[in-house]
């Protein structure tokens, strides 16, 4: 696999404008030409990570909920306490979130969440990159508002913030959508050329809920309307529970799968066959999912469970390896947000989204295989250096679009008053 990644090579890079223009050797007269040199001596360059699914504002409920299952965290805990934030709330929640990222190393994310006009705003602000997606929870009639706002943010934001900004349409999930508006989901998706993102047997119990309901899992829920023919590109979050029947139905799918593996542990939902998924062909990215569940967004972490649990189900160290965790993270993720200005890697023309890496750390020495350092040893903590669009947002640890200070402020008194009462 490493092979396959293009081995690390010593040089430079030059970015012009939001592109990279040249790997390797510089020539003289172009390398004169830069406004900002970085000295990246001791450290290692490498695509930023993509985040294929969070729910950015539950930042501020890090650490509220812990410890309980799936439906409980969610009904009791998580959905009463959304009820409390405001507009300006999911706005600094998002920025909470989009810091982290930026101090861990991810240039990119998928987000699935409500007052999207915050989001967008904040990924505007902050200099990331982003698919954004309205979650839709059809389980009372609100009259269509929900899906109005979900066309309205495709409409408004797509092609943002220097094209920053992608999205997508989000039916929640199958326990919490009906047919109907699935199906008039799946004929927008069509009709308006956007993806779908939508979680999937996350958990057995929403298993047995489709059985009892449907008589089918909730993949066989999802084909039957027909999600999954191969005209459509879905986002599938967590897959946990697929038959191997399941697993053939979802082949044709455009999208693929995003492993969240720390949230599914954390909830112990169960362990996703991921390894199923690589062998069948089954796109793979990774996520965290919101912290409320993941508690932490460093999507280096999400590397090293992602590997570490493949290896233990199936006895074998070598079920998911270094490089395929690494290409996970970051070309599969480009591939599953169908960003194509992004290609999840280093190359000339493709935008300037780049990490550096500073591997002059006790825990990162010597460099035997840098692949395995970067897999198994590196944390978000030792990320120097975010760049996206070739902006630096990152430099030396210090965020360069957001005030730290500002944030930590209003994301302290906002978060307690959220939870008030809950
Ligand atoms: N509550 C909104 C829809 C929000 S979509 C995103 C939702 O996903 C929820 N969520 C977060 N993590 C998970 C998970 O792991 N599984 C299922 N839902 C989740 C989150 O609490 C949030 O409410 C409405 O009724 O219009
Ligand atoms: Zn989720």
């Amino acid at each position: 696999m490493a092979e396959q990644m293009g081995s690390p090579i010593a040089g430079d890079i030059f970015i012009e404008g939001q592109n990279i223009r040249a790997i390797g050797e510089i020539p003289e007269e172009i390398a004169a030409s830069a406004s900002e040199v970085i000295d990246a001596s001791g450290m290692v360059a490498m695509p930023g990570l993509i985040n294929t699914h969070n729910h950015s504002p539950m930042s501020l409920l890090r650490a509220f909920s812990d410890d309980l299952r799936l439906m409980e965290w969610l009904e009791q805990k998580m959905l009463p306490a959304e009820a409390n934030m405001s507009e300006e709330d999911i706005y600094w929640g998002s920025l909470l979130a989009i810091a982290e990222m930026i101090k861990s190393g991810t240039t990119c994310f998928a987000d699935m969440y409500i007052h999207m006009d915050q989001i967008a705003r904040a990924v505007k602000d902050s200099g990331i990159r982003a698919s954004l997606t309205r979650g839709l929870i059809f389980l009372e009639d609100d009259g269509g508002k929900r899906l109005k706002e979900g066309v309205q943010l495709i409409e408004k934001w797509t092609g943002a913030a220097e094209g920053r900004i992608t999205t997508m349409i989000g039916p929640h999930a199958p326990y919490t959508c009906p047919p109907r508006p699935l199906k008039q989901v799946i004929e927008l998706a069509r009709d308006m050329n956007v993806p779908i993102h939508i979680h999937l047997a996350e958990t057995e119990e929403e298993v047995d809920k489709i059985r009892q309901k449907y008589r089918q899992t909730p993949t066989e829920y999802l084909y039957k309307l027909g999600m999954f023919d191969g005209s459509l590109h879905v986002l599938l979050a967590h897959a946990v529970h697929l038959s191997e029947k399941d697993i053939s139905l979802i082949k044709l799918n455009k999208g693929g799968v995003a492993h969240n593996p720390t949230s599914n542990l954390k909830l112990g939902c169960g362990i996703a066959p991921v390894k199923s998924y690589v062998e069948q062909g089954i796109l793979v990215g990774l996520g965290t999912d919101g912290a409320g569940s993941a508690t932490s967004l460093d999507l280096f972490k999400e590397i090293n469970a992602a590997a570490g649990l493949q290896k233990v189900i199936h006895k074998d160290p070598a079920a998911l390896d270094a490089g395929t965790v690494l290409r996970m993270a970051t070309v599969n993720g480009a591939k599953l947000l169908n960003i194509h200005e992004i290609a999840g890697s280093l190359e000339i023309g493709k935008k300037a989204d780049l990490i550096l890496v500073n591997m002059n750390r006790p825990h990162l020495m010597p460099l035997h295989n840098i692949f395995s350092l970067l897999a198994y040893a590196v944390t978000g903590a030792d990320v120097d250096t975010t760049i996206v669009n070739g902006r630096v947002l990152m430099k030396n640890r210090k965020l360069l679009t957001i005030d730290e200070d500002l944030l930590f402020k209003e994301v302290l008194t906002r978060a307690r008053r959220i939870v008030r009462g809950v």
